[in-house]
């Protein structure tokens, strides 16, 4: 049995069976250099020397993993600790033998005569760890050990729970205030914003590059998010459970080592991560409960220092997540009681985080309330936006309350109608159901599969034939429903879907990171010779175009693909693309509108069919023949060789049988505009083409996926950062 460990001058108390609080702070002096203990420490290390169970409730990064390790350190015989992660484990052990402290761990059977996150027993317990229910069998067969629960969020029933899952017997129980009062609350209003990914560039550099998190809800928009950040010169790296284990480990490494600033992540990030001086949260999706948001808005400030915490709210995220927590037990096979019983619980938990957003009272006080503590009107000190600039959010509030309800997931009648079909929309709004072909040994633990299994499914449900006319149909009901409500004709509420529109600040933006994208092709291919400004506005120009009428969401995912599609395609693939695009824009920068195209094409092509070498118009535009779109689906033309030879020798035509708005190379551009065209991957694509990229080529592919930034501004990197350590905790 291992000995109690040498402690200098200390444990002289232990003689006589107790240890003085004064020999306790020398160990923690000794061995983790901090110069006194904080919060509930002391009283828990007390409580497990003295041989009674304890329940310990202290916040996020209030120092737990103390309350164990100094027990550990100065008795004899071994602390058994029981973590909800793996990886968790690993940094524990790792750090505690950097510091001279013998650790282990067992990744697999885990008993317990010591635990910690024993929040999991109750909340997790449910659906995530049902092993930890079985942990009470270890009181039965060590009755005589102390059990020591710890956890940052337990609300009185699931502190019942806890106690009587581990059949803890008379346990000292010590609660430490939630609050975190280093952390500054605030709430930004995503339908208010022209631009969210501006919004939060501005936020990193306005506060220097310090040490981020920012959280997303999917995988998609993690990279998405990320690639905007690098290219606006911040040091960003993705991490999520779609990439391999090797990639997200170097990710973690170098943000550890403040090589890398800012994560961009799922869920999967974080926990058990011990960078002290994180300063900034940002959630760019809405955590699905306030237990959630807690948790890791609670990984800023680690070191006590002023840090923010920022939520990004989204009337649309909003309603995504309710269908997703609605969905999402029932897909679990569960009873359908049991099944409709958690999704209740699940959407009041949401519930509770979306009041948290939409109300103009004090942030602290209610993120603190809604774990069941008192708090004095006082507590703040206007440290959240609601209680410093309470104006202002009251005015956003009632900005937000006259975005309407036709909202519902961007998608309106307009869309219905128009000649888009939803299901071939080559955007991640519609792909989500790719994200699941992503191979399953790629998915570790870490994710939060809850999300993503929901959301997949959703989105399926979306996009199977039935689930999206349902879908829509609603929608129409929705909104007509809406207008009856104001009194109103759709046409006088005009005004309010403006909220949808492209603005122009929107575009610019877009067209900056289509630069930003084509700059990086050109680094990682070497040999494209093209205009930057002029592609990038072409490529925009093609976006706007196809989704002017539909609203931004479209937009923003066309974008977003037309990124990927550049971070992966090949020299001549970027080449076709933008050669053929080029020719549909007229000299003066102006794209030609789709009838234009259109009717060139047309025009061409009966000329062509006059040559013979066609026979129909819909042949010649590669189109089906019940299509009534009026746009050119250039990308889905697969011309025969005869095609392309006849359609070349029409530098011959007479001018004369050219519409009139169509010039001269228009003429030439038409007929290249027919080849075939790569199409922009969905998601799914993306990630399988980036598997194969990485096998072939793994290193560069890494470094490609760790960040781009890095290369392009390696000042920025190292600035501003104190020295992290990796977290020891469960
Ligand atoms: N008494 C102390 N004085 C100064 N720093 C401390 C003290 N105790 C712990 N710390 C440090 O505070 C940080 C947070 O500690 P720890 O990881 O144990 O928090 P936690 O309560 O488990 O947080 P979370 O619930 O967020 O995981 C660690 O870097 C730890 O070394």
């Amino acid at each position: 049995m291992k000995k109690a460990l040498p402690i200098k001058g200390a444990l002289a108390g232990s003689r006589h069976g107790t240890i003085s609080p004064k020999e306790l702070e020398n160990v923690l002096k000794q061995y983790f250099g901090y110069s006194g203990f904080r919060g509930r420490q002391l009283e828990a290390i007390e409580a497990v020397l003295s041989g009674r169970d304890c329940f310990c409730l202290m916040p996020t990064g209030g120092g737990k993993s103390m309350c164990y390790q100094i027990p550990a350190l100065v008795k004899a015989g071994i602390v058994l600790v029981i973590s909800p992660l793996i990886a968790l484990m690993e940094n524990q052990v790792t750090s505690l033998k950097s510091k001279g402290v013998p650790a282990e761990f067992l990744s697999s059977t885990q008993t317990a005569k010591n635990k910690n996150e024993a929040h999991c027993i109750s909340t997790w317990g449910h659906d995530f760890r049902p092993s930890y229910r079985k942990i009470s069998s270890l009181r039965k067969q060590f009755p005589d050990i102390p059990i020591l629960a710890l956890t940052a969020t337990a609300v009185p029933k699931v502190q019942k729970d806890v106690i009587s899952s581990l059949c803890l017997q008379n346990p000292v129980i010590l609660r430490a205030s939630f609050n975190r009062p280093n952390i500054f609350y605030e709430v930004r209003y995503k339908d208010l914003l022209d631009d969210v990914y501006s919004d939060i560039s501005n936020l990193l550099k306005s506060s220097g590059n310090v040490c981020s998190i920012i959280y997303c809800l999917e995988r998609a928009a993690c990279d998405d998010l990320n690639m905007h950040l690098s290219q606006q010169g911040i040091s960003s790296a993705v991490y999520h459970a779609g990439l391999n284990s090797k990639v997200r480990s170097a990710v973690l490494d170098d943000w550890l080592s403040s090589r890398t600033q800012v994560v961009v992540a799922t869920v999967a990030f974080g926990m058990g991560i011990d960078r002290q001086d994180v300063r900034i949260v940002c959630h760019f999706n809405l955590p699905k409960s306030m237990e959630s948001f807690y948790q890791e808005s609670g990984r800023a400030g680690r070191d006590q220092q002023p840090s923010r915490s920022v939520l990004y709210y989204g009337l649309d995220d909003r309603r995504r997540m309710e269908f997703i927590l609605r969905n999402t037990n029932s897909k679990k096979s569960q009873p359908s009681s049991s099944s409709s019983e958690l999704s209740e619980k699940a959407l009041a938990d949401f519930s509770q985080i979306v009041d948290y957003c939409e109300s103009s009272s004090c942030r602290r006080k209610k993120i603190i309330e809604s774990f069941g503590e008192k708090v004095q009107p006082t507590l703040c000190q206007r440290s959240c936006d609601a209680c410093k600039h309470p104006n202002q959010v009251s005015s956003r509030l009632e900005e937000l309350r006259r975005v309407p309800n036709c909202r519902y997931n961007k998608i309106s009648p307009v869309f219905k109608s128009s000649s888009v079909n939803p299901e071939n929309l080559d955007t991640e709004f519609w792909n989500r159901e790719d994200d699941a072909s992503i191979s399953a040994e790629d998915i570790s633990d870490s994710d939060d599969e809850e999300a993503a299994a929901a959301s997949n499914m959703a989105i399926s449900k979306y996009t199977s034939k039935g689930g999206l006319e349902a879908k829509l149909d609603a929608l129409e009901r929705a909104e007509n429903s809406y207008y009856q409500a104001k009194g109103q004709t759709k046409q006088q509420g005009g005004n309010l879907v403006d909220k949808k529109s492209i603005s122009q600040t929107l575009r610019d933006a877009c067209r900056k990171r289509l630069l930003g994208a084509l700059g990086q092709a050109r680094l990682r291919l070497g040999n494209l010779t093209f205009d930057a400004e002029s592609s990038a506005a072409h490529l925009e120009t093609e976006s706007f175009k196809k989704y002017e009428k539909v609203g931004k969401t479209f937009y923003n995912s066309q974008i977003a693909a037309t990124v990927r599609w550049l971070s992966s395609s090949n020299s001549d693939q970027i080449h076709n693309r933008l050669c053929a695009l080029t020719d549909q824009i007229t000299d003066n920068g102006a794209a030609t509108n789709s009838d234009q195209i259109h009717n060139c094409l047309c025009d061409l092509t009966d000329q062509i069919t006059d040559h013979g070498a066609a026979t129909t118009v819909s042949d010649a535009l590669g189109r089906n023949p019940g299509d009534a779109s009026g746009d050119c689906e250039f990308a889905k033309t697969e011309p025969s060789d005869e095609f392309a030879k006849t359609a070349a020798s029409t530098e011959n035509m007479e001018h004369s049988r050219m519409p009139s708005v169509i010039r001269e190379e228009n003429r030439r551009d038409c007929a290249i505009g027919t080849m075939e065209l790569p199409k922009i991957p969905s998601f799914g694509e993306f990630i399988t083409q980036k598997g194969k990229d990485r096998a072939s080529s793994s290193s560069r592919t890494e470094s490609q996926l760790r960040g781009v930034s890095r290369k392009a501004n390696p000042v920025i990197s190292k600035e501003g950062t104190t020295g992290p350590s990796k977290k020891m905790k469960s």
